[in-house]
């Protein structure tokens, strides 16, 4: 079909996602056709990248992630300013928009940094050369491309706190609003399904069912919120990026990597100017008139930093970079959450492939159907581990699943086993628990001057004995939800005992054996933050101050992952998107003189609207300014869906 534009391929194509050449027939056709469906693949609705920035801008975006791409799209709204936004990456192929391809980009090298960390030495430890492999995207959309799209804030406490830290203005009342700037969620007033299974165990178990995590109770069982559109991904890109490609004043650069923020230095005062970045092997300057906004994401940003000479003498001079402005915090209060997987096959439950003819052709239809969600895991929880404040206001626990989904097929016949040659493997799924509050802090430091190489990630995981306690009593909720009727009686569940290494000397099940075990297959998250801390300048490690302003440096902020205090308790990339609309709020504050608040007259004043989407999102949202929105819902087709037949999950980095 043609859509009616001009479009270049954007690779990769699905075929080459899931290993093996035995899938490329029908992966091929797949891809093919939902490259040609118009509304699914939104060919025509690319931004045109430009092949050459002009001399200066109002503002320079680094980064086009859930941050950076939120950042820029809410400056593009503003006619005046001309805004360039820098991203390392391409565009995201038209086969990631499609939810149950959730994990096959993960760890391709068109969109993905391929992070390792550093060789840890109290976790990792059954990884080749005791290394835990960090996944980022590398894209237009960055993480928002390849994540796991579960739209989960964190709780009132985490915001409260990091407010309590000095952040003046962000405890959870007042965050809040920038929550529901983004979110066009239609989900209002619906109810989910309630005997979804997961679910159902979880209440088995004993804990309680929410229907709204980001509502008042933000604790329970419950079928996820997305980050999904008409049964599509909604990247930050396809949601803040997309609607100003007609706008003369912003312009996109692809594949375009940020080397150095470039600093003036009069008398002590430090000013950020510009930025260096490559384009096909050429090196640019373009110049910034009022501000540089780095959204690199939690690994890159910190990175950027010190390869300008803006972090600790030590660390710069070790790596030959000479030091503009000193920061003791660039790099370091490194975290993530921590998790342990556990697989468990379904004895009762034939291992018949999720993805055939039928449900593809469901989705290129309808947007119906296993391809619209994600299987399994739209489940999740957020729970106390028995270490937990008694109050329930500060869960310490959450839990994954993962399984059933429609993202490979080699023939795409209805109802064709997984392995054919033995049609009785039973179907797996993996449950895993994750540390919400962990204690371990690591750095990200420069491996060389040279910017194009990888800098050392050492995230310390399980260097607190406490995030091993947390783990451990995670695993036993887990074995008690798989211990209940639903898991037992209906699908035969059964841990998939792997081998532990030096573990396995000790007796299985007891708490050193798990102990030991999770240091053994530490589960890396994907929930990186910190390691530019936003505090208030009495904080020694903090680099930016609460308007997101980096410590000491003028007209230089960051907007990303980075900047967290601490980690949230849940998934990042909601909280990510409101740190970045409320950082530009500070912007517009700064060069316009309004906030948040004076919604009204900056649209008539300076703002330019997307209408057709703010009729929509007015419905939900007093305080939308008529720009993009973020849509947030359930996957279409949850409500009917419990267990479909499907695939061995092969692919555990998820969240
Ligand atoms: C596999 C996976 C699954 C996840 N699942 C979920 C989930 O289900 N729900 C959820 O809420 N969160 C999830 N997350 C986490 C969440 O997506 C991330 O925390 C979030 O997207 C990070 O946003 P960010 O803006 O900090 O960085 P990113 O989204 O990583 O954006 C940084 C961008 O900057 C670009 N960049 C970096 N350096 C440069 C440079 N020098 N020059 C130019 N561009 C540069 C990068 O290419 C990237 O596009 C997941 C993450 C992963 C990896």
């Amino acid at each position: 079909m043609d859509c009616g534009c001009r479009t270049s391929y954007i690779g990769p194509s699905l075929a080459n996602t899931c290993g093996g050449n035995s899938f490329v027939l029908f992966m091929t056709l797949l891809d093919t056709f939902i490259r040609r469906t118009c509304d699914l693949a939104q060919l025509c609705e690319r931004v045109v990248p430009k092949a050459a920035p002009d001399l200066e801008y109002d503002f320079i975006v680094i980064g086009a992630g859930s941050g950076g791409a939120t950042a820029a799209g809410r400056l593009a709204e503003v006619a005046h300013w001309k805004v360039l936004l820098l991203e390392a990456g391409g565009d995201e192929p038209p086969g990631s928009q499609v939810p149950s391809m959730v994990t096959n980009f993960v760890e391709n090298p068109y969109m993905d940094w391929l992070y390792k960390t550093v060789p840890q030495e109290k976790a990792c430890l059954g990884y080749p050369e005791k290394r835990c492999e960090w996944p980022r995207g590398k894209v237009l959309g960055g993480c928002s491309v390849i994540n796991g799209m579960m739209y989960m804030r964190g709780t009132p406490r985490d915001y409260d706190n990091w407010a309590v830290a000095g952040n003046t203005g962000w405890s959870y009342n007042e965050v809040l609003p920038y929550f529901k700037k983004s979110e066009d969620n239609l989900e209002i007033g619906t109810v989910a399904d309630p005997d979804y299974h997961a679910r159902a165990a979880g209440k088995q178990a004993g804990y309680s069912i929410t229907e709204d995590m980001n509502g008042a109770h933000f604790s329970g069982f419950t079928i996820a919120q997305a980050t999904v559109r008409n049964g599509s991904r909604l990247s930050s890109a396809r949601a803040f990026v997309r609607p100003h490609r007609h706008n003369s004043n912003f312009h996109v650069m692809l594949n375009s990597t940020a080397t150095r923020i470039v600093l003036s230095d009069t008398n002590g005062k430090k000013i950020a100017q510009g930025v260096e970045f490559i384009y096909k092997q050429k090196k640019y300057y373009v110049k910034a008139r009022k501000e540089v906004i780095l959204a690199g994401g939690a690994i890159n940003s910190p990175q950027l930093l010190l390869l300008s000479g803006i972090g600790p003498k030590e660390d710069l001079d070790r790596v030959g970079v000479h030091q503009m402005h000193h920061l003791q915090g660039v790099g370091k209060n490194l975290h993530n959450h921590v998790t342990f997987y556990m697989s468990y096959a379904l004895n009762k439950v034939k291992d018949i492939n999720d993805l055939n003819w039928a449900d593809a052709l469901e989705y290129i239809l309808y947007r119906d159907g296993p391809m619209s969600c994600t299987g399994l895991s739209q489940a999740t929880a957020r729970i106390n581990s028995k270490y937990a404040e008694a109050s329930g206001l500060n869960p310490d626990l959450q839990i994954f699943f993962v399984g059933y989904l429609a993202n490979c097929a080699s023939s795409g016949a209805v109802n064709a086993y997984v392995n054919p040659k033995n049609p009785h493997t039973p179907k797996s799924i993996t449950i895993s628990a994750v540390v919400l509050h962990p204690k371990s802090r690591g750095y990200i430091t420069l491996n060389s001057s040279d910017p194009l190489e990888k800098p050392l990630l050492n995230p310390n995981y399980l260097a607190d004995p406490q995030d091993v306690a947390v783990l451990v009593n995670g695993i036993r909720v887990i074995q008690k939800l798989t211990n209940t009727s639903v898991f037992q009686n209906k699908y035969g569940a059964k841990f998939e005992k792997e081998e532990y290494g030096d573990c396995d000397k000790l007796k299985y099940d007891s708490d050193e054996f798990w102990e030991c075990a999770v240091r053994y297959y530490t589960g890396p998250e994907n929930h990186q933050a910190g390691s530019c801390k936003m505090g208030p300048s009495t904080d020694h490690l903090a680099v930016v101050n609460p308007e997101l302003e980096v410590h000491g440096v003028s007209n230089l902020r960051i907007m990303d992952a980075s900047v967290m205090p601490t980690v949230v308790s849940g998934n990042t990339h909601a909280t990510i998107v409101m740190i970045a609309e409320k950082g530009i709020e500070h912007v517009k504050k700064r060069w316009l003189g309004i906030s948040l608040h004076d919604r009204s007259r900056s649209r008539s004043a300076h703002g330019r609207s997307n209408k057709a989407i703010a009729s929509n999102a007015a419905l939900h949202n007093p305080l939308s300014n008529g720009g993009p929105e973020y849509y947030v819902g359930e996957y279409p087709h949850h409500a009917s869906y419990s267990f479909p037949q499907g695939r061995k999950p092969t692919f555990y980095y998820y969240y």
